[in-house]
């Protein structure tokens, strides 16, 4: 077999290596990152976890190339974000990379179908329609295409972000405390749809949280502390991850 066949062989999704971050300057810089060298396996579903201040979104934003490190490089799928210019990394992040926020974040004047479409739209790439009726039936919105998000629950708008991330086949799939705003149940339906889009379709997904239950979705929990990655755990369960997380002192 060759080595690119076998799992020791694949090349990670998303990797970084040494990435500093320093907010500020002078005797009011905060080191957010210091030195995270890691990398995050494709088709894996992987939570960033860690105390409050401990450099979870910084650490999201920098490899999302959402935000721009201090030093050190960032790649997804090979291309090495630190030599791109902002041009070229806007089209990176609307072709390769997926979001899903905690606050939604869609167009209000948009109708689901529409919000679900937009980044394809502004990629100039035809739908497959195949594809975006089976992420519609898959999340259960197909009687709530043409509501605008204002008549849609909170779990619809977040199941329409999602559909909206995947709709054009990322890389990678960022998601930033996507249950925050979500009731137990909606929260957990959202997540066993993650779960599922990498199950079956082979998605990337990395996922910042609090929350223990949400990163026992994950195949894979990193530890973040004090801008370093501590530790890790594979196929976390709810009491592992307070474990690890009360051996944080979090
Ligand atoms: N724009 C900024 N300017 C200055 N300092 C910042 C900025 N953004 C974050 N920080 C600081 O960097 C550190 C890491 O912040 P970050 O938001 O990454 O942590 P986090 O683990 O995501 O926190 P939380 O769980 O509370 O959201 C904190 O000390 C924070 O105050």
């Amino acid at each position: 077999m060759q080595a690119a066949d076998s799992a020791v062989g694949v090349q990670p999704a998303v990797s970084a290596v040494d990435l500093v971050k320093v907010y500020g300057s002078g005797q009011t810089a905060v080191r957010a990152l210091d030195g995270v060298t890691i990398g995050l396996d494709a088709g894996r579903f992987t939570a960033i976890m860690g105390p409050s201040g401990s450099g979870k979104s910084t650490l999201m934003h920098c490899l999302a190339g959402l935000d721009t490190a201090t030093s050190g490089t960032v790649s997804i799928g090979g291309t090495d974000l630190t030599k791109l210019s902002d041009r070229q990394l806007t089209v990176l992040r609307r072709e390769r990379v997926g979001f899903v926020f905690q606050a939604f974040n869609l167009m209000p004047t948009l109708t689901a179908e529409q919000n679900i479409l937009l980044p394809l739209e502004l990629a100039g790439t035809t739908p497959d329609r195949a594809w975006v009726k089976s992420l519609v039936d898959v999340l259960g919105l197909a009687d709530r295409l043409r509501h605008r998000p204002s008549e849609l629950s909170g779990g619809q708008q977040q199941r329409v972000a999602v559909a909206r991330a995947l709709v054009s086949r990322p890389d990678v799939v960022f998601a930033d405390e996507p249950t925050g705003n979500l009731d137990s149940r909606t929260g957990a339906e959202v997540l066993s749809f993650l779960r599922q889009s990498v199950r079956e379709l082979g998605q990337t997904i990395v996922m910042v949280t609090h929350d223990p239950v949400a990163a026992s979705y994950a195949d894979r929990v990193v530890l973040v502390a004090d801008g370093r990655l501590v530790s890790e755990l594979e196929d976390p369960t709810p009491d592992t991850v307070i474990d690890a997380m009360r051996k944080l002192g979090a």
